[in-house]
C-alpha cells in the first residue's frame, strides 16, 4: 500500500490558540481511516489543517510525496483533497443538478484523482437524481450531506476529508450516509473520517485515531478500540 496523507508532528491553531500539539496521522490508499474524540478535542482543526484552510506552525504536511504544508485550499483541491465540512457546503438557492454541474469546475487536476461524472453520480445517489430540479435549500439534512458528497467526487476527489457526516441526521439516514461511505471507497477514493459518534466510525474505519486535547492519544483497529474499555471511557466517554 502506498501513502496518501501525512502529517508529522504538527502544531497548529488559531492566532495565539494552539489546538493541535505534535500531531501525526496517515492515511494510506484505499484506506477509510476515522479520527475520534470528544467536542473541542481538536477533529475539524485537523482537517482544516490538511485541506490549507490553516497552515501548520511545526510540522509537515505531505500528500503524496509532495509537502503541502503551505498550500491553501485552492492548492489542496487541484491535487485531488475535498473537505466536506460539518455545514456542508452546498449553494442552497442553486438546484441539486447546478451545484453538481459547479463542482466540475476548479476541482482536481491530479492525474491520480478518480474522476466521476455528473451522470455517475446521480446513478449513486437515487435520492439526489430524483430532485435534479429542486433548490439544494429544500433538501433533508441527509440529502445535503449526499449532495456535498456528490459534489466532492464529481470534483474529482482523491482524498476525501469528511467532518462529521452523520451530525444531526435521524438514524435511518445515518445507515444512508455509511453505505455512501463505503460506496465512495470502494471506487479507490480514501476517507479521512471525523467522528464523534464512535459507532460510525468503528464501523466503516479500516484504523482509527483517538485524539485528546490536540494529541492522538491512540492509534489501532476497529476490533483494538472496541475492546479496549479505558481508552473509549477515558478520551470518548462511551462505552461500546
Ligand atoms: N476559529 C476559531 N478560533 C479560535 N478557536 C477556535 C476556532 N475554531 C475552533 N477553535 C477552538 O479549537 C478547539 C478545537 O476545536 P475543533 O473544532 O477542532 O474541535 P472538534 O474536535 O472538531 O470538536 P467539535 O466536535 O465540537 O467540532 C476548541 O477549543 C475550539 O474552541
Amino acid at each position: 500500500m502506498s501513502q496518501v496523507l501525512s502529517v508529522d508532528g504538527v502544531d497548529a491553531g488559531y492566532g495565539e490558540t494552539q489546538v493541535l500539539r505534535d500531531l501525526s496521522l496517515s492515511v494510506e490508499e484505499g484506506e477509510v481511516v476515522s479520527l475520534v474524540g470528544r467536542n473541542g478535542a481538536g477533529k475539524t482543526t485537523t482537517l482544516r489543517t490538511i485541506n490549507g484552510i490553516l497552515t501548520p506552525t511545526a510540522g509537515t504536511v505531505t500528500y503524496r510525496g509532495e509537502d503541502i504544508s503551505a498550500f491553501d485550499p485552492t492548492e489542496t483541491a487541484k491535487r485531488g483533497i475535498s473537505l466536506v465540512p460539518e455545514e456542508r457546503q452546498i449553494f442552497p438557492e442553486l438546484s441539486v443538478m447546478e451545484n453538481l454541474r459547479l463542482a466540475e469546475f476548479g476541482g482536481t487536476e491530479s492525474e491520480s484523482a478518480h474522476s466521476v461524472s455528473v451522470q455517475e453520480a446521480l446513478d449513486m445517489f437515487e435520492n439526489l437524481a430524483e430532485r435534479t430540479g429542486n433548490p439544494g435549500s429544500s433538501l433533508s439534512g441527509g440529502e445535503q450531506q449526499m449532495l456535498a458528497i456528490a459534489r466532492a467526487l464529481v470534483a474529482g476527489a482523491d482524498l476525501i476529508l469528511l467532518d462529521e457526516p452523520t451530525e444531526g441526521l435521524a438514524p435511518y439516514i445515518v445507515q444512508d450516509v455509511m453505505d455512501i461511505v463505503e460506496e465512495v471507497n470502494e471506487r479507490g477514493i480514501s476517507v479521512l473520517l471525523v467522528e464523534q459518534n464512535v459507532h460510525v466510525g468503528l464501523e466503516l474505519a479500516d484504523r482509527n485515531y483517538v485524539i485528546d486535547q490536540g494529541r492522538i492519544v491512540w492509534e489501532g483497529t476497529s476490533e483494538e478500540l472496541e475492546s479496549n474499555r479505558q481508552i473509549l471511557d477515558r478520551h470518548l466517554g462511551v462505552s461500546v
